[in-house]
């Protein structure tokens, strides 16, 4: 069952979730809390089921068992920025709200990720992390309280990634919404997260807090040891 949560303590509240495919459980009775406000990454082997957990959260896939309540106001970004080919960039980030589309509301979102040179070109014509910051700023104009993040860092080059990083930081500190951030880089969640969970076998299996200041050195002997935990608990042993 999924519903929405309203005045709650939390931006999302999953109790006992199972999914299955087939007759495999991908999802095995996980419990997970995450707090308004809060920057929470989940990393785990690839397969493990981080996106199809990122897809019950944003409402995509509703075949579950067990209890699932989500912010209101939620938005995704994914991989692949998923602009639509026929539609200038401007529309593309207010495509699908309510409404004639708002031009002054999109050019908002793009000045905010740096893009306000690129709302009226095709989508075609941007670079792959200007692509990327495209569906930011798409995800942002629907004032999310609830930021899912499936790996929308993964396709850029190492610099690309690095200003993407921290734009993302920035964006967060400034929006303040709760943050669900999918990813395969375990420096990246200890640069960006108040928590880190682990999941493996379709449960969360450790969590890690990261409790440091912003912005995080990745080169601080505190981000090196718990960039060691969580690679220890990935099963890869420095
Ligand atoms: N629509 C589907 N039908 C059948 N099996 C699926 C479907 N979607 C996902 N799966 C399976 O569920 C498992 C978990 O997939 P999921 O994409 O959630 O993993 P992931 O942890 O996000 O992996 P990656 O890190 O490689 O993206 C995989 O074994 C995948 O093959």
């Amino acid at each position: 069952m999924a519903t929405d949560l309203h005045r709650s303590l939390s931006a999302a509240r999953v109790t006992g979730l199972t999914k299955t495919f087939g007759d495999r459980r991908v999802i095995d009775d996980l419990h997970l809390d995450i707090a308004p406000g809060e920057f929470v990454a989940l990393l785990g082997a690839s397969g493990c089921g981080k996106s199809t957990l990122l897809r019950v959260l944003a409402g995509l896939d509703t075949e579950i068992s067990g209890r699932v309540e989500v912010a209101d106001r939620r938005a995704v970004a994914f991989q692949a920025p998923r602009l639509l080919p026929w539609k200038k960039v401007w529309r593309n980030v207010v495509l699908g709200l309510p409404g004639r589309p708002d031009r002054a509301r999109a050019e908002a979102a793009l000045a905010e990720v740096g893009l306000s040179h690129r709302s009226d070109v095709w989508p075609k014509v941007l670079s792959g992390g200007e692509a990327q910051r495209a569906s930011l700023a798409r995800a942002l104009v629907r004032e999310p309280d609830l930021l899912l993040l499936d790996e929308p860092f993964s396709a850029l080059d190492a610099l690309t990634r690095l200003t993407a990083q921290a734009l993302v930081a920035d964006l967060w500190t400034v929006h303040r919404c709760a943050v669900l951030l999918v990813t395969h880089d375990v420096e990246e969640s200890v640069r960006l997260a108040d928590r880190v969970l682990v999941m493996r076998d379709g449960v969360i299996a450790h969590e890690v807090v990261v409790d440091l200041p912003r912005p995080r050195d990745v080169a601080d002997p505190r981000v090196v040891a718990l960039r060691a935990e969580l690679l220890a608990h990935l099963g890869v042993h420095s």
